[in-house]
């Protein structure tokens, strides 16, 4: 049988994948809210002592988290001194099902950080390299305001509901955003599913 989402997939490179329109925003951004009324959003310090530009909060086992210590992966969210909201049905079936689609059958995701992007926010290129098995993918849902993502030596603009899945040869590719600009809607949402853990 015909993919009828055949069209929707883009191999950018080796290893990444883009799914235009995969994620729908009316169920994930009241989910969104729901984890930021437990685990608030919050603004932290890399090692260096610069806070991040975005407020990030998580769900799911694992939080990323950073501060003057370094970074790591938190089972207790250190601001509320519990553990993480449990990673909704909905955000868990997603990414799977992404992670499928790009290649990455039984991705296993123990950690949603949720990353909320003002007008002007950005994040600096890194590797995602903080996780014990890289051969897990990383599945990136995009949500509200656009952006310009760039990973290795591409560039993707991407809209509302847009999903990078990169992983295998990619999966320790440099990536960043560029500052979001401002525009009809207050933020960028950005949910980076990972599996950080044994
Ligand atoms: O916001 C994005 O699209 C990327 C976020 C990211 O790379 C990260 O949180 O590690
Ligand atoms: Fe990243």
């Amino acid at each position: 049988m015909a993919d009828l989402f055949a069209s929707n997939i883009e191999t950018i490179r080796d290893g990444v994948v883009l799914l235009r329109g995969f994620a729908d925003a009316r169920v994930l951004l009241p989910l969104i809210d729901d984890i930021a009324s437990v685990s608030p959003f919050r603004s932290m310090t890399v090692p260096g002592g610069k806070s991040m530009s975005v407020a990030t909060t998580s769900c799911g086992a694992r939080g990323w988290y950073t501060d003057a210590r370094g970074y790591r992966y938190e089972t207790i969210d250190p601001v509320t001194g519990r553990p993480w909201p449990a990673m909704p049905d909905a955000f868990r079936t997603l990414a799977i099902d992404a992670a499928a689609r790009a290649g990455f059958v039984g991705f296993d995701p123990d950690s949603c950080l949720i990353n909320r992007y003002a007008p002007g926010a950005k994040m600096g290129a890194h590797v995602d390299k903080d996780e014990l098995d890289f051969n897990q993918p990383i599945v990136s849902v995009s949500l509200g305001l656009p952006a310009r993502f760039k990973i290795a030596d591409a560039v993707i603009p991407l809209s509302d509901g847009d999903v990078v899945v990169f992983g295998g040869p990619a999966r320790k590719a440099k990536h960043g955003v560029s500052p979001v600009a401002a525009g009809a809607l207050p933020y960028r949402f950005n949910l980076t599913f990972r599996r950080a853990g044994p």
